[in-house]
């Protein structure tokens, strides 16, 4: 077994969730691989809603993979994934999921309020509901004093907070940040700050990062050890 996950304590220590509540995210003995190389063995993961989970691994363990998984945007080979109880697979309509992007989208020459317009507009919001939950989540992640500041002059605390922001725009059930959280103290507090109000709102997060340190605010961590290099079963690949 490559992974090692204790779910049991979901529920228990700093974690908010009862067991048995709801999951975002679920995977079940999943496998992964690419061409031959395994990356991914038998992996159980539960983001439970309420919950922040954790992904620590070193470099190529597996994590952005496991995030993908978990997202619905890589299919398993082995094994079954759940996001929101249904498959993401079979073809049906999904549940938002939010990845904090690498970079900000549209131009780091913006403001850090118009670049959250361009994306509220962008999803389809109307003007005025746009600039409300741009205003809104400006405050939230604690950047109504740097709105009017360009993007590309921000510090890198502030540039994942405005990230942070544009992906809340698409009210996401499932929140991921990927090797996101190499910022300062304070950009660090606020983003714990805001994943706990989001999973408090009927959310869940997952939070990839390369040290375990980084991962201690979490309610639970599955840590990746690198997988024993093996084709999984041919009989079981889904895809
Ligand atoms: N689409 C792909 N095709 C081929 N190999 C891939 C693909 N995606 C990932 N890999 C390989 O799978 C392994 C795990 O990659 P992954 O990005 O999940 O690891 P990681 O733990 O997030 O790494 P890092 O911390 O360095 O970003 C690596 O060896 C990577 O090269």
């Amino acid at each position: 077994m490559s992974v090692t996950l204790a779910s049991e304590q979901v529920g228990c220590g700093r974690a908010r969730v009862a067991p048995g509540r709801a999951a975002v995210s679920r995977l079940s003995g999943v496998g992964k691989q690419f061409g031959d190389r395994v990356v991914l063995r038998d992996v159980d993961l539960v983001v439970p809603v309420g919950a922040v989970v954790g992904v620590v691994g070193g470099p190529g363990s597996g994590k952005t993979t496991v995030a993908c998984l978990a997202a619905g945007l890589l299919p398993p080979d082995e094994g079954v994934v759940e996001l929101v109880g249904r498959d993401p697979w079979d073809g049906g309509r999904r549940p938002v999921v939010g990845l904090v992007p690498d970079r900000v989208p549209v131009s780091d020459r913006l403001t850090c309020r118009e670049v959250l317009l361009h994306v509220a507009l962008f999803r389809g919001f109307p003007p005025v509901v746009a600039a409300r939950r741009v205003d809104s989540l400006l405050a939230v992640c604690q950047l109504a004093d740097s709105a009017g500041v360009v993007v590309a002059e921000c510090t890198a605390g502030q540039r994942l907070l405005v990230r942070l922001a544009a992906t809340l725009l698409g009210e996401p059930r499932l929140l991921v940040l990927d090797d996101a959280l190499d910022v300062d103290r304070w950009a660090l507090d606020v983003v714990r700050a805001v994943s706990r109000e989001f999973v408090a709102t009927g959310g869940g997060v997952l939070c990839v990062v390369g040290q375990a340190w980084q991962a201690a605010w979490c309610d639970v961590r599955l840590e990746l050890a690198p997988p024993a290099l093996r084709p999984l079963d041919e009989r079981s690949r889904r895809r």
